[in-house]
């Protein structure tokens, strides 16, 4: 059974008849078979018992339950599980007929989190009780699969169809406050009332009192039929359109359906064999590894297992209030951090300041922000033109232009003015830490906080150790990290760090495929239906050609040897074609910025083709969609690798997260490693082998690859495992 065998559950009777059964799995009290087959059985006993009116679920520590257990899926797929999991085994047998048909009454108690089976356990309960802040949903579709333990036709009964549809294809849970409104709670109560009412509830509803409601009969929340069928048919073609090459949305629909159409019953076994069938699929494996991979990248050998405790950052200071310093200033007082910005001149601080009130006071026109908690916001950010009030900040963030003599400059500024423990952080894309430091005695506390653009939205934060970057301070960053809700991915300093240099190659291989016939527009369309948010071309456009040349000079710099060099972008650049913000780039942009392929373009392509001195292959001017996205992504695996053997990165897995996060790489591929696994090491080495010897040096498989191929090992598996598949 593997880790499945864990947790249980525990059941008292209370001297007024009501048997409080409580689930205990440490750390969520996730369901494990073990602990549903607990409760089957503290159910079966509480139904014997005559000393037992009623029944009261709840959860251990203030959490009800963080649905089925996501570790157990592996011993699912492997089959060891099979016989406890047949079909509707759980859902049909211990949810329906033990919990719901029970001819005692049960009331949930709900505090913490009721989500994907927790909750679904709580829906077939008779009623529920909750506290406000509670989270209650059914998130299950953002691992891959469906609600399993009757979700599909539950939520729909307790809620209305369109608000379940809504809460399970977003995997968006609600708060206790909403559910109540919603119908999906039946009150709202204190933390320290919470189990003293729902058994007090159970008891009335033992005498009649109030409502004994089975959910999953429940028709007045659900629209006529015409109506809900038409709010299908809508949910269909928006879960076509949003994410078009994911199958389970569909599947969800379709259980749905199957119980509005057939009824419940029906519904329950059409969800109970799509649930089987799920977790087997790719999609589902890949996103159930970027939970965990997610999970795990604030778990650092040797950083966050010697027993170290976060310092308290009370105050920070941003250094330069462009559209990064005015993100990451964002970030930082979303999350209550009191911040000091400082500029050069008046002008540039009214500017960084106006820069972070518009990205306040669009959270308030969305309707995300209240106007008071706007004012409370800003109050949090002071904007000087002096380091007079950098004597009690604990951190600072340096976010000022790339230009190494400015930034050793404020280093050893910083050094002077700051408190000694202060940390001194860059967010530096692309230059060495240990060059921005150069000038200051102050190496254990200088580190990299690579913030993504726009920094307040983009959920990475690339922690950047250097050699003498001290444990502690990255235990203190990795901290900030999550209290401002930043994914945290801790790697080494290196030029491009991990996110940068790892995606480098990807519109490097993109040009050098229009040099030699392929259509730049053709490449884009492959490569965002293989599901990244925007092709090569497109991302350009989009970060501008400044910047494009600016990175291209620091790879052409360090890496000379597997950088392609093509004048296209400067050529375009001289013709002020440079990007979106000029309104012409790869694509034309109107007024909307709505992109459109120009057939300018081709010109500037014959043009440095000319100076490149290549000439056109027929086989790529026909390349299929297959061969685009391979030739494009397999180059940035051979980086990937590069990244890993130099030490880096920890661990593949958190450069699965940094391509997710940091460059949108499709989370239900896995991650650029995860993926990578999936076509295997030796088709990716013979691939990158052959384009390597027909057109160069850019593709030349590294060392590491090639060891890996020879091995037949995957590219993810730590090196010890990788020796022992020999
Ligand atoms: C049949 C059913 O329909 C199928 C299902 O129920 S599938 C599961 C559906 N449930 C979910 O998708 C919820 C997944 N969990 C979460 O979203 C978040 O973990 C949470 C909101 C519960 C808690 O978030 P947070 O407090 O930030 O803590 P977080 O770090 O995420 O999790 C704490 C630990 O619990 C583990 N955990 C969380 N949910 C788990 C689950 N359902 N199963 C197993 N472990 C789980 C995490 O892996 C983590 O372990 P670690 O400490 O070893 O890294």
């Amino acid at each position: 059974m593997g880790s499945g065998s864990k947790g249980r559950t525990v059941m008292e009777v209370g001297a007024d008849g009501v048997a409080l059964i409580t689930l205990i799995n440490p750390p969520v009290n996730s369901l494990s078979l073990d602990v549903l087959f607990s409760l089957k059985d503290c159910y079966e006993e509480a139904l014997r018992r005559d000393d037992v009116k009623a029944i009261v679920v709840t959860g251990a520590k203030g959490k009800f339950s963080g649905g089925f257990d996501i570790t157990a899926f592996e011993g699912v797929r492997n089959g060891s599980m099979a016989s406890e999991t047949k079909p509707g085994y759980v859902s049909i047998e211990i949810i329906s007929d033990t919990v719901e048909a029970a001819r005692k009454p049960s009331v949930a108690a709900i505090d913490g989190l009721a989500l994907g089976g927790g909750l679904e356990v709580a829906m077939a309960c008779h009623a529920r009780v909750s506290t406000p802040t509670a989270q209650l949903g059914l998130p299950e579709l953002q691992l891959g699969l469906i609600p399993g333990f009757g979700g599909t036709q539950r939520l729909p009964r307790l809620v209305g169809l369109a608000k379940a549809l809504e809460m399970m294809l977003m995997s968006k849970p609600v708060k206790g406050e909403e559910a109540h409104t919603l119908g999906l709670v039946d009150a709202i109560v204190s933390r320290d009332e919470l189990v003293n009412i729902a058994r007090q509830w159970a008891l009335d509803i033992f005498h009649r009192r109030r409502p004994w409601v089975a959910s999953l009969y429940k028709t007045d929340k659900i629209e006529p039929l015409g109506e809900a069928r038409e709010i299908l048919k809508f949910a269909r073609a928006q879960a076509r359109k949003q994410a078009p090459n994911l199958k389970h949305p569909l599947v969800c629909i379709d259980a749905i359906e199957e119980g509005i159409v057939s009824g419940p019953r029906a519904g329950l076994w059409k969800e109970a064999e799509a649930f089987q069938a799920l977790p087997h699929s790719d999609t589902s494996k890949s996103l159930v590894h970027i939970f965990f991979a997610q999970r795990g990248t604030s778990k650092v050998p040797g950083i966050t297992n010697i027993g170290l405790v976060p310092r308290r950052v009370n105050k920070v200071a941003i250094l330069g209030g462009g559209l990064m310093g005015s993100g990451i200033a964002t970030a930082l007082i979303l999350s209550n951090y009191p911040v000091i910005l400082k500029e050069v001149n008046d002008k540039f601080l009214q500017a960084g300041i106006g820069r972070v009130r518009a990205n306040l006071q669009s959270q308030v026109k969305k309707g995300k922000m209240s106007q008071e908690k706007f004012e409370k916001t800003i109050s949090l950010l002071k904007g000087v033109l002096d380091y007079e009030s950098f004597k009690d900040v604990d951190m600072v963030i340096e976010a000022v232009i790339e230009n190494v003599s400015l930034k050793q400059q404020i280093f050893a500024d910083l050094e002077k003015y700051c408190p000694p423990h202060c940390i001194l952080a860059s967010n530096t894309s692309t230059i060495d830490l240990n060059l921005i430091g150069e000038k200051t005695r102050s190496q254990d506390r200088i580190v990299g906080a690579h913030f993504f653009s726009p920094a307040h939205v983009m959920p990475l934060l690339e922690i950047v150790r250097t050699k003498q970057t001290s444990p502690q301070v990255i235990v203190d960053l990795l901290d900030v990290g999550k209290k401002i809700k930043k994914t945290p991915v801790v790697v080494g300093n290196c030029t491009g760090f991990a996110v940068n240099r790892m995606f480098f190659p990807y519109s490097q291989a993109a040009i050098l495929l229009v040099e030699r016939g392929t259509d730049p527009y053709q490449i884009d369309r492959a490569i965002t239906k293989f599901g990244m948010p925007m092709g090569p071309f497109r991302l350009v456009d989009l970060v501008g050609f400044g910047v494009a040349i600016a990175t291209g000079m620091q790879y052409v710099e360090h890496f000379p040897e597997r950088t392609y060099k093509s004048m296209l972008i400067p050529l375009m650049q001289e013709d002020k074609r440079a990007g979106q913000s000029t309104r012409k780039g790869f694509y034309i942009y109107d007024e909307k910025r709505k992109a459109s392929p120009d057939p300018e373009l081709y010109k500037y392509i014959e043009k440095s083709r000319s100076i490149s001195g290549v000439t056109i292959d027929p086989k790529l001017v026909k390349l299929p969609a297959k061969d685009i996205v391979e030739m494009i992504f397999l180059p940035v695996v051979n980086e990937a690798c590069r990244v890993l053997a130099e030490g880096i990165a920890v661990k593949a897995a958190d450069l699965d997260i940094a391509a997710v996060m940091g460059m949108g790489f499709p989370p239900y591929r896995g991650g650029i490693m995860f993926w990578a696994d999936s076509l295997g090491s030796k088709y990716i080495y013979s691939r990158l082998e052959e384009w390597s010897k027909m057109y160069g040096e850019f593709f030349k498989p590294c060392a590491y690859l090639a060891e890996r191929a020879a091995k037949g090992a995957p590219l993810s598996a730590p090196a010890e495992q990788a020796k022992s598949r020999l």
